[in-house]
């Protein structure tokens, strides 16, 4: 399978092995293997409850994990705490995450930044505007007085500007409108281009499939297929992406 994977020669950027998560005596995870390359847009499909967002959280260390081995650029971070993970530079924007919204634009892309340099680091708030322009004009605005939308590329700006070297977006679209969602993953795919890994959970089937490259099925806590976005698409998994529920009615 790896021969077909474009990036299978790039260096393996995440490496979960075994990965297992329960919430008190209810195990959701069950082993779960995963692999993201440098430059590498994987998508992480499944239907609700199948445990995606259970898999990035613990992989963040922002949930304990029961069971697994989790290596971040070719370290055994297993042990590793949150912030550590964000400073080298695994950076997670959350389904539903909020943005400051008392503070302006611009301070809230600094925040972004305290990972990566506790005196912040003007230059990437700068690099972050750069890539969104459309935040640069709304820079001394509050987050409050942004859109639905707008909040939405704040947040990941805010992830952009803590200069990822793994970018993970849990549901960025959120209900939002489908031009918001293309912007982001526009964006997403342009990052991988400069090297940065992508790993993205979105019910958006479609639209996932239109920027990632390879693709990975969680159904019932496991990894229940895997392969590049063009072998899912013309083989059996896509079926179980639909008829599994993985995919949204709203595509
Ligand atoms: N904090 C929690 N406490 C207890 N159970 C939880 C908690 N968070 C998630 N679960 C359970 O873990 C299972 C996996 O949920 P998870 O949110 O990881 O799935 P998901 O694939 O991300 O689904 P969705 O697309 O709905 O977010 C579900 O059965 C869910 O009810």
């Amino acid at each position: 399978m790896d021969d077909q994977r474009p990036h299978a020669s790039s260096p393996i950027v995440l490496d979960v092995t075994g990965l297992t998560v329960a919430y008190g005596k209810a195990e959701v995870v069950h082993g779960a293997n995963l692999r993201v390359h440098e430059g590498e847009f994987v998508v992480l499909l499944g239907r609700n409850g199948a445990g995606k967002s259970s898999s990035l959280h613990a992989i963040g260390a922002l949930i304990q994990r029961k069971g697994g081995e989790i290596r971040f650029l070719g370290q055994d971070v297993t042990k590793s705490n949150a912030r550590a993970l964000a400073r080298m530079g695994l950076v997670n924007v959350l389904e539903g995450h909020r943005v400051f919204t008392t503070l302006s634009v611009e301070d809230n892309l600094m925040l972004g930044t305290y990972a990566q340099n506790p005196h912040g680091d003007k230059a990437a708030v700068e690099s972050a505007m750069e890539i969104f322009p459309e935040l640069a004009d709304l820079r001394h605005q509050l987050a409050s007085r942004l859109s639905g939308g707008q909040q939405q590329i704040l947040a990941v700006a805010q992830g952009i500007a803590a200069k990822p070297k793994l970018l993970v977006l849990d549901e960025p679209s959120g209900g939002l409108a489908p031009l918001v969602i293309d912007r982001i993953l526009t964006v997403a795919k342009t990052l991988t281009r400069q090297g940065t890994a992508v790993l993205l959970v979105e019910q958006l089937v479609k639209e996932a499939f239109k920027f990632a490259d390879y693709c990975y099925l969680m159904e019932n806590g496991k990894i229940g297929g895997e392969g590049t976005v063009e072998s899912v698409r013309s083989g059996d998994l896509i079926q179980r992406i639909y008829l599994g529920g993985a995919a949204s009615e709203q595509e």
